[in-house]
């Protein structure tokens, strides 16, 4: 399949095409007014200087009416170019937001698992920069195409009609000027690339050097990352050096020539000769030399049109390529699980793009109700199974079914309504506390909102805050603690009421003065529901129904906590490994058993 092709530049500015073209047509209007008003005021002034009236199809006009005749020529110019790009610029803006409507409905259908692999922060550079990068050419560059096509080539052939030796003074000018344009920028895809591979690097050094200032404060003054900053600095430096060395001479040389005195001497010299010689007339002159001035100012932004067209094309890559993403499969006969027993028959799972199977042919049962808890080394793939329930990847073989239904055949919306997820790394909007609690459920009313904070144990601190629940929560916001904002959470999945529980390390922020609280809040949350949980801290797993232990992607022992005590196997291992790590915390006086 050819990308460029289907994925083009073009393609995706497809929806204001219209609109595009338009602006285009009104754009090249303007150039080819401008040569017209061009060519009537040469013929004015050769008219005036040889003491005769002007004469337009047989109409002969006056001083006076031909000023108006040139006034209301260069209006309809300078009107069609101002509405270009009116309509340029509108173009851009209804571009922008079909582009980022249609990235946020197809990010809203792309199975989650896609984001999180890819992080949110590259989608964010294109629904942001990039779309904003195409707004710019749309509205900025599309007019300036149409211009820098028509108005050269119209003059040429002007020129040319009028007598091809002052077409060709004027053209050889330009093509000289030209080859230094070309000279100077002979390396310039690598010397960009070089250059913007050192700008990445000074935003990369930023960035370590202000968020990774509290771990390095805490071990240097922070000498060492300002090193690299520093030397981020000086590389930037001297490929910006090296560019202008290489590009500078030339590239002044090139302005120089296309500016308009040398082509206008060129023209002026020739001219002269020829009308001496009688072989071309005074209009002729007048009108090439307006002409073949413009003709340089006309071409020159191909220069900087050709770049911008290659960004942008870049661009609408990128972004053709969030919209190619396979969004989750959807069934046309969607069912609704009957009950909440759940089991993975055969399942095993590959991330993309990685050659091991992340989980191998699971088989599990998850009775309804039961807690069910996930243990094993890091890496053992507990997270992946926990994530593949609400299909954030889709597994690779096997089937996930609830209530007997395989979950790729239940509505992708039923199913995220059956599960609620309480991540280790909590994550709460830049909005109220309130706000941050009922995105859970839009529906609810003030007392379940309050309520669910009761059951999360959070309530009572809530109302300590100045603000209560108007208080901001989110990065910049209150200063919550980690338990804190977890108990947030709960209680926006208390709030959600769902089916299915699943908790991964819910207890991992938990201080001994949270952990009660925590542990209180979660059994609010779990009460009655079908549980999934991940834990490294075995304690809080002790009682649950069953207990699964997962090593390298497989099932490896299963059954209740005594039971695997006395298999004598991994899970002893890891509960001698977890009682060994307390009693350490404990001799530092930090229990957490
Ligand atoms: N988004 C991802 N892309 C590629 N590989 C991944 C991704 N997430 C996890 N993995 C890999 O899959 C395997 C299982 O990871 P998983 O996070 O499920 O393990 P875990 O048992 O939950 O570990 P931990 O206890 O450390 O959280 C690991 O080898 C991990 O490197």
């Amino acid at each position: 399949m050819n990308k460029q092709k289907k994925y083009g530049l073009w393609v995706i500015m497809k929806p204001v095409m219209f609109k595009i073209q338009i602006a285009m047509l009104l754009s090249a209007f303007a150039a080819l007014s401008l040569i017209a008003t061009l060519i009537v005021l040469s013929l004015s002034l050769s008219n005036i200087m040889q003491g005769t009236a002007l004469e337009i199809f047989g109409i002969k006009l006056n001083l006076f009416n031909t000023i108006v005749l040139l006034a209301i020529m260069t209006t309809i110019a300078f009107l069609s170019r101002f509405y270009a790009f009116v309509v340029s610029h509108l173009a851009a803006f209804r571009l922008e937001q079909i582009l980022r409507t249609n990235l946020a409905q197809h990010l809203a259908e792309v199975p989650l698992g896609y984001i999180i692999s890819n992080g949110s922060g590259t989608l964010k550079k294109v629904i942001q920069n990039d779309v904003k990068a195409l707004h710019t050419f749309v509205a900025d560059s599309t007019p300036m195409i149409a211009k820098s096509i028509v108005a050269p080539i119209t003059t040429l052939i002007i020129l040319l009609v009028i007598d091809y030796r002052l077409a060709f003074a004027s053209i050889s000018i330009l093509i000289l000027g030209f080859i230094a344009m070309a000279y100077a920028m002979r390396d310039s895809e690598e010397l960009r690339k070089k250059y913007d591979q050192s700008q990445n690097d000074i935003n990369k050094a930023v960035i370590e050097f202000t968020q990774a200032m509290m771990v390095v404060r805490t071990f240097d003054d922070g000498t060492s990352s300002f090193r690299r900053y520093n030397k981020a600095l000086l590389s930037y430096k001297e490929n910006l050096n090296n560019w202008m060395k290489i590009s500078a001479t030339p590239a002044k040389l090139g302005m120089i020539i296309l500016s308009p005195l040398p082509t206008l001497l060129a023209v002026l010299v020739t001219g002269i000769i020829l009308l001496n010689s009688s072989q071309i007339g005074l209009f002729a002159l007048i009108t090439a030399l307006f002409l073949s001035t413009g003709m340089a100012d006309a071409m020159m932004p191909i220069m900087w049109l050709q770049n911008f067209i290659k960004k942008s094309q870049a661009s609408a890559l990128k972004i053709q390529e969030i919209l190619d993403i396979p969004t989750l499969s959807i069934s046309n006969k969607p069912q609704i699980p009957k009950d909440f027993y759940m089991e993975f028959k055969k399942v095993s799972f590959k991330y993309d793009n990685v050659e091991t199977y992340a989980l191998k042919n699971i088989n599990l049962k998850i009775p309804n109700g039961s807690v069910t808890a996930l243990v094993g080394p890091s890496g053992a793939g507990k997270s992946t199974i926990a994530k593949l329930i609400p299909r954030f990847w889709d597994v690779t073989s096997g089937e996930i079914t609830i209530g007997g239904v395989n979950i790729k055949d239940i509505n992708p919306e039923v199913l995220m309504n059956t599960i609620s997820f309480v991540f280790q790394d909590t994550f709460l909007f830049q909005d109220t506390i309130y706000n941050n609690i009922k995105i859970a459920n839009p529906k609810a009313s003030k007392e379940e909102i309050i309520n669910a904070a009761r059951l999360a144990q959070i309530h009572d601190f809530i109302e300590t805050l100045p603000k209560g629940y108007e208080t901001k929560a989110g990065d910049r916001g209150a200063n919550l603690s980690g338990g804190q904002k977890q108990r947030i959470t709960i209680a926006r999945a208390i709030l959600r009421d769902t089916p299915i529980v699943v908790l991964d390390e819910a207890t991992a922020f938990a201080d001994p003065e949270n952990e009660e609280e925590i542990v209180k809040a979660l059994a609010n949350l779990t009460s009655n529901k079908t549980v999934i949980m991940i834990a490294h801290r075995l304690s809080t797993i002790k009682d649950a129904d069953q207990i699964i232990v997962f090593d390298k992607g497989k099932i490896v022992e299963s059954g209740k906590h005594k039971e695997l005590l006395q298999n004598n196997k991994i899970y002893k291992k890891l509960w001698n490994n977890y009682k060994k790590s307390t009693k350490w915390n404990l001799e530092k006086g930090e229990s957490y058993e």
